[in-house]
């Protein structure tokens, strides 16, 4: 876990060989405190040396170790052991240096950089604190303000930035190691006393409290309801109130508040479910380790409407080049000057040339022939997509992929229609695309195992968190959500008001409460799908008792919303009203109100009042009940896929883990039982009725979230 080697006859050069990122596990722990003590009673050596294999430094603690009883020697001591001996220590920095590496790193008296390498303590992301002495030394080496930003944004930062900071002592093109051998060299002899960051004094800004203060505010507003980056905070201020021993007493207190929480579960559940997430299978056995990519170097993009337009930059930012089609001059015109403007902001941010070059806009299919893949982003209607996809099927050479950026319809109908079935898959980019994390790759049943990986890989070379999920209608995340956003209007008609929904959905930890963000989305699109599927409008058989469809329960309040023309912020009304069109300031709208007030009193609807527990349950545990049932049919492959779509494509807060986890943390029982009380007193609503493989996951006596996948043995697996 550590190799030790004498070289130049004078250095003990210590490598972490902890694949894949060198993590701190317990052997590795050993073996640095092994290789320490041999170093120091040594007379031969005169210097120390610390890196990484694999050109890698450290990735910090091992995580998986956190969730069980503490083995091996406990970090610091290993790490005090360091600072405290009499030959100089330089950590050589390749890769990373993150979390506890970052920390051993500030425990060496020197650090050298490679220029690439990336620094930073992210443990906030994972629910805790930089509990091995990182919030007691960063401050004294680089003082308050940069310490705070580092410590509670958990930014990695690059070995340029570390050198301006004064974290690093150099930074080299050439090998790290190397270049640390010839500095340890020349280290020795030197006074290492100023070298012990535990000596050194915090510089203390006059105005601390009031920096102390705004952070806090900050990361209240930023994060509300998240304790890491608060208890951060406090670790901070013991580095600039009290001394190096006491500060590190704190921080191991609060640290100890963190560990063992429940959002630090969460968060840590999070980070591997991402990781799992891009591990896809198929029912034939291929999978994400045994299936090749091909390589895509041109792609092609139908529709230059906002997801068009987003998907066209996401791919031409990552270099390949784009053909962008439109169907009328002016909508291309205006779509190309959007697209170039989208790119040449983006350039902008990220200090590089905006990649113009690669773009091509054309009215003509025709053009299409050559290129590897195309996404097709045209109106959300199946019989307008089934003709361009007839028509790439002619024009396009017999290896094109195609996929669709549909956010619901059947994959394979759009496969039916073209010479190449296997070649033709969903890629589901969420709004906007450029922005948004999420890709659903939609596996059709005659999706080869090629094309998947390749619309996976293409997914994560755009940066995107890519997720595989069966054709189904609304595939993963909006078949969820409309049973959620349906429990949000019943619970209006019952007597809640949108403020009152979106406040109990805020505090939970959303950003934004389902009515503001159908606000900011825009009514109009929901209203239209309702129309053409005949739940609302002239269609309507008028034999249909009222608030009801196909025998189920109905809320017609959002499309009375829309009668009005109240389409959301574009329009300056909708759930709320603003102060004209674009503006983002919801205010409760009394119309709204009226409107709410007279529905209920025209069908005899006695409101009451709704407390925010039930707003919570009801939209919660109906949008877990539909991942149960989405897990019983096969559509996703397992929990953690379900949690890292509604993590990434609907912002659920990472804190709570995602719908399943958080199902999992309340207890299925508990959902179990809420779910059946809250049918009983809704029988006309099916998606409260529990689902069969949540009773069996109760049955089975509540399996943590990670186990369920062994109890979902399903015939009907479509991943
Ligand atoms: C005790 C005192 C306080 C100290 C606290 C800490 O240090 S907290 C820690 C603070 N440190 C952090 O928060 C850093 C967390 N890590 C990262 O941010 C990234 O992994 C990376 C930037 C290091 C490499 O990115 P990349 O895209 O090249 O690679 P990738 O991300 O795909 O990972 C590859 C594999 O390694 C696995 N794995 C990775 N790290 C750890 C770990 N620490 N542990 C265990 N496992 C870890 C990962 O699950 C995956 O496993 P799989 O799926 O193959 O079985």
């Amino acid at each position: 876990m550590a190799r030790y080697e004498l070289v130049k006859r004078s250095v003990a050069l210590i490598t972490l060989t902890n694949p894949p990122v060198n993590a701190l596990s317990s052997p590795v722990r050993h073996a640095i405190a092994n290789s320490m003590e041999r170093a120091l009673s040594d007379p031969k050596v005169r210097a120390v040396v610390i890196c990484g294999e694999n050109g890698r430094f450290c990735g910090g603690a091992d995580i998986r170790e956190f969730a069980g009883p503490l083995r091996g020697p406990p970090l610091i001591p290993v790490l005090e052991a360091i600072e405290a001996g009499d030959k100089p220590v330089v950590a050589a920095i390749e890769g990373m240096a993150l979390g506890g590496g970052f920390e051993l790193a500030l425990f060496c008296h020197y650090r050298i950089a490679q220029s690439k390498a990336r620094l930073g303590l992210p443990e906030v992301t994972l629910g805790i604190l930089p509990a091995a002495g990182g919030t007691q030394r960063l401050p004294r080496l680089i003082g308050i303000p940069a310490a705070l930003e580092m410590i509670t944004t958990g930014r990695h930062i690059s070995a340029q930035e570390a050198l301006k900071l004064g974290i690093v002592d150099q930074v080299t093109d050439q090998n790290a190691c190397e270049t640390a051998l010839e500095f340890a060299l020349k280290a020795v002899g030197k006074p290492l006393s100023p070298r012990r960051v535990s000596t050194l004094t915090t510089p203390c800004p006059p105005d601390l409290d009031a920096l102390l203060e705004a952070a806090t505010m900050q990361v209240k507003k930023k994060t509300p309801g998240v304790m890491a980056p608060l208890a951060c905070i406090q670790a901070v201020r013991a580095a600039a109130t009290m001394p190096y021993s006491k500060g590190m007493k704190r921080e191991s207190e609060l640290m100890a508040t963190l560990f063992n929480s429940g959002q630090a579960r969460a968060l840590q559940y999070c980070f591997f479910a991402q990781r799992t997430a891009g591990k896809w299978t198929l029912p034939s056995g291929a999978q994400w380790n045994n299936s090749k990519p091909r390589e895509i170097r041109s792609a092609a993009v139908i529709g230059l409407g906002t997801m068009g337009r987003g998907i066209v930059v996401s791919l031409a930012r990552v270099g390949i080049s784009v053909i962008a089609v439109e169907s009328e001059k002016k909508l291309l015109e205006n779509g190309r000057q959007m697209v170039i403007g989208m790119l040449e902001r983006d350039a902008k941010r990220r200090g590089v040339s905006a990649s113009l070059n690669l773009l091509k806009f054309t009215l003509s299919l025709q053009d299409l022939k050559d290129v590897d893949l195309v996404i097709e982003a045209v109106f959300e209607d199946m019989a307008l997509k089934k003709r361009v996809f007839q028509e790439l099927s002619k024009v396009c050479r017999p290896g094109t992929l195609l996929c669709t950026n549909t956010s619901g319809l059947d994959v394979d109908a759009l496969a039916g229609v073209t010479d190449r079935p296997h070649l033709v898959a969903g890629m589901h980019f969420f709004s906007p695309a450029h922005v948004m994390k999420l890709l659903e790759v939609v596996c059709g049943p005659r999706s080869s195992s090629e094309t998947i990986a390749t619309a996976m890989s293409l997914g994560k070379k755009m940066g995107k968190v890519s997720v595989a999920v069966g054709n189904c209608p609304g595939f993963v995340g909006n078949r969820m959500l409309k049973p959620y956003l349906d429990q949000a209007t019943f619970l209006l008609e019952e007597g809640a008001t949108p403020e009152q929904i979106d406040k109990a959905l805020e505090d939970f930890g959303f950003a934004m409460g389902v009515f503001r963000m159908s606000d900011l989305a825009g009514l109009d699109v929901g209203w239209r799908v309702r129309k053409e599927s005949g739940l609302t409008g002239p269609d309507v058989d008028p034999k249909n008792p009222p608030r009801k469809r196909q025998g189920r329960r109905y809320c017609p309040i959002p499309d009375m919303v829309c009668e009005q023309g109240r389409f959301g912020q574009k329009t300056g009304r909708g759930w709320y009203k603003y102060d004209k069109p674009g503006d983002t300031n919801a205010k409760p709208d009394p119309l709204i109100q009226n409107l709410l007030e007279t529905y209920r009193s025209r069908y005899g609807i006695q409101p009451r009042n709704i407390s925010d527990q039930e707003i919570i349950e009801r939209c919660l545990f109906v949008l877990a009940n539909e991942g149960f049932r989405i897990l019983e049919d096969g559509m996703a492959a397992r929990p953690e896929d379900i949690d890292v779509i509604y993590l990434f494509g609907y912002a659920f807060p990472r804190h709570r883990g995602g719908p399943m986890f958080y199902a999992s943390m309340v207890g299925l029982e508990r959902v179990l039982e809420r779910l059946e009380h809250y049918h009983q007193a809704h029988p006309d609503v099916p998606h409260l009725e529990p689902s069969a493989l949540l009773k069996k996951l109760v049955a089975c006596g509540s399996p943590p979230v990670q186990q369920w996948r062994e109890h979902i043995k399903t015939m009907r697996s479509h991943l």
